[in-house]
């Protein structure tokens, strides 16, 4: 059995502290200094991916004080524990599973006589049935017509993680004949949310899953009423258009009015949930199974690597140990994920929650107050959109921001234009080189209004086409990173206490049970 230590308990941790400031990164990647860098840190990843953090504030020095870090904080063994069935999700008293519902990692693991993998591939076979049901025309509207929309109603992790991988895909399948149905998203309780996508589908033929893992989230039920509501109203029966997706003991799992419903688990988090039915239904509906399980393939050969004990050989292992270094040594409060691709527009989005919500804690896995930092604030746009919007404060503000860029080589949709002697595509990854090396290494102006300080980390993960496998492998990579990095920080990545205090004023505002600055924050808005 591991043991779960605070961070700024281990020697190793001490040691590294000791590290600030070691590589001065505008030096290091100066000159052929830099092109030997680049050639040397760099880790394969899953799926023809690699990690390079040549640009990150690394020498062989601070990678051994790392390695050190990763053993004596059993960062491969919690690993192991956790796929294997141990209950790390401490304040809720749960396993944790997600990795199980890609199928290849740990024995297995039998909670209250089920046999939890059998369970989840169960699920998955479900939802491939009634998928190809759909789209052979078995499974039809009342009038006996094919649904060719689907629409997703759901939040936070029942919604940011299967729409940035739809959004992900959306085009690559168009182009390689694999799209079946367009899918659609509704997640915001403001009405005009819902009634911005219902008046553009065609409702006849659309089909909605209601997913909630805990049955329970207003803005879910409140827009599941919304659609159920404009069905009745456009002479449908809700119960021929609507699907659940939640676990087996909530209150959506009960009810007649669905005309399927899958099922997932208390072991998976909503924000790790992308891999289990949340986004297996609208991902095979939408795509077809073979493409979801595509994904599930990726992600299990990254989880596959995340296992490795040694860290130069596991990018997301890596990948969170220098994150460590960058929140807690080197003391940066953010970190920005810059994708170099248009079809990752939303990943950022769902890196927000999936990071901030896991590592955005105060007190460790007991319960016990920590002395140090831990979750950085993560954002993020498509490149190169972002230089056109905040990259100015990433090059010239007061705040060192590490940067983490996502490119590919090729465009997924491969239509081009040769606009003075390059493609797009070139002028793409032409922006992403030169922004790495503009950050690491600045340039000097005798105007400090025009000077580049340099000295700005960043690591990029290149890969040759954003594919469904090459998606998968990015998304457990940074799953992975997440949890690696809860360890290290010793808290529990796995439950989100801090999102309820809100949700109970909110019922209270909406009862007019309110006092104090509630109250009058409530008069002010009209309610
Ligand atoms: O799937 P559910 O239970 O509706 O929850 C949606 C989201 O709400 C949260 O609980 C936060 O409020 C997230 O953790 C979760 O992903």
């Amino acid at each position: 059995m591991a043991t779960w230590n605070n961070l700024d308990t281990l020697a190793s941790y001490k040691k590294l502290a000791g590290l600030k400031n070691h590589v001065d990164i505008k030096e290091a990647m100066s000159g052929e200094n830099g092109a030997t860098r680049v050639a040397k840190y760099s880790a394969p990843m899953a799926e023809g991916l690699s990690f390079n953090y040549a640009a990150k504030q690394v020498d062989d020095t601070v990678l051994a004080a790392l390695a050190e870090l990763a053993e004596e904080s059993q960062l491969a063994d919690k690993f192991e524990e956790l796929y294997n069935g141990a209950v790390i999700n401490t304040g809720e008293k749960r396993l944790v599973l997600h990795h199980l519902a890609r199928r290849q990692l740990g024995t297995d693991v039998v909670v209250d006589g089920v046999n939890k993998r059998d369970f989840y591939v169960s699920q998955q076979q479900k939802a491939a049935d009634f998928a190809n049901k759909v789209h052979a025309g078995e499974i039809t509207n009342a009038a006996g017509e094919k649904f060719t929309t689907v629409v997703q109603i759901g939040i936070g992790g029942s919604d940011l993680g299967p729409r940035a991988l739809y959004i992900a895909l959306e085009n690559w399948a168009k182009e390689n004949g694999v799209a079946k149905m367009e899918a659609k998203f509704i997640s915001n309780v403001d009405p005009d949310d819902a009634a911005a996508v219902l008046k553009s589908t065609d409702l006849a033929h659309a089909l909605f899953i209601v997913v909630s893992k805990s049955g329970t989230t207003l803005e879910t039920l409140t827009n599941e009423a919304f659609v159920k509501d404009a069905l009745t109203k456009a002479g449908l029966n809700p119960a021929n258009h609507m699907l659940a997706v939640t676990s087996e003991t909530s209150p959506l799992a009960k009810s007649d009015d669905y005309l399927e419903a899958f099922f997932m688990d208390d072991f998976i988090g909503g924000r790790y949930s992308s891999s289990s039915a949340v986004g297996g239904v609208v991902l095979s509906l939408a795509f077809g199974p073979e493409i979801f399980a595509r994904i599930l393939n990726g992600a299990a050969e990254e989880d596959k690597l995340a296992a490795n004990k040694n860290i130069l050989e596991n990018p997301d292992m890596l990948d969170a140990l220098i994150g460590v270094y960058e929140r807690n040594v080197q003391e940066y409060p953010s970190t920005a994920v810059l994708p170099y691709s248009q079809a990752l527009s939303r990943f950022p989005a769902h890196l927000q929650q999936c990071d901030m919500e896991s590592n955005g804690k105060s007190v460790n896995r007991f319960g016990e107050p920590v002395n140090y930092v831990t979750g950085p604030t993560i954002f993020g746009e498509p490149g190169t959109n972002g230089q056109h919007s905040f990259y100015q404060l990433l090059h010239q503000g007061t705040d060192i921001v590490p940067l983490q860029f996502v490119g590919f080589k090729n465009s997924q949709i491969g239509m081009d234009v040769v606009i003075e002697d390059s493609t797009s595509q070139q002028k793409l990854c032409a922006n992403v080189a030169a922004q790495i090396v503009a950050f690491a290494c600045g340039k000097k102006d005798e105007n400090l209004n025009k000077n580049f300080e340099g000295g700005r980390p960043s690591s990029i993960i290149i890969g040759e086409q954003l594919t469904p496998e090459s998606l998968g492998a990015l998304l457990a990579h940074f799953e992975n990173k997440i949890m690696f990095q809860g360890f290290l920080w010793n808290v529990n990545s796995f439950d989100q206490e801090g999102v309820q205090l809100g949700k109970i004023l909110a019922k209270r505002v909406l009862a007019h049970d309110t006092d104090g600055a509630l109250k009058s924050y409530s008069d002010l808005l009209n309610i």
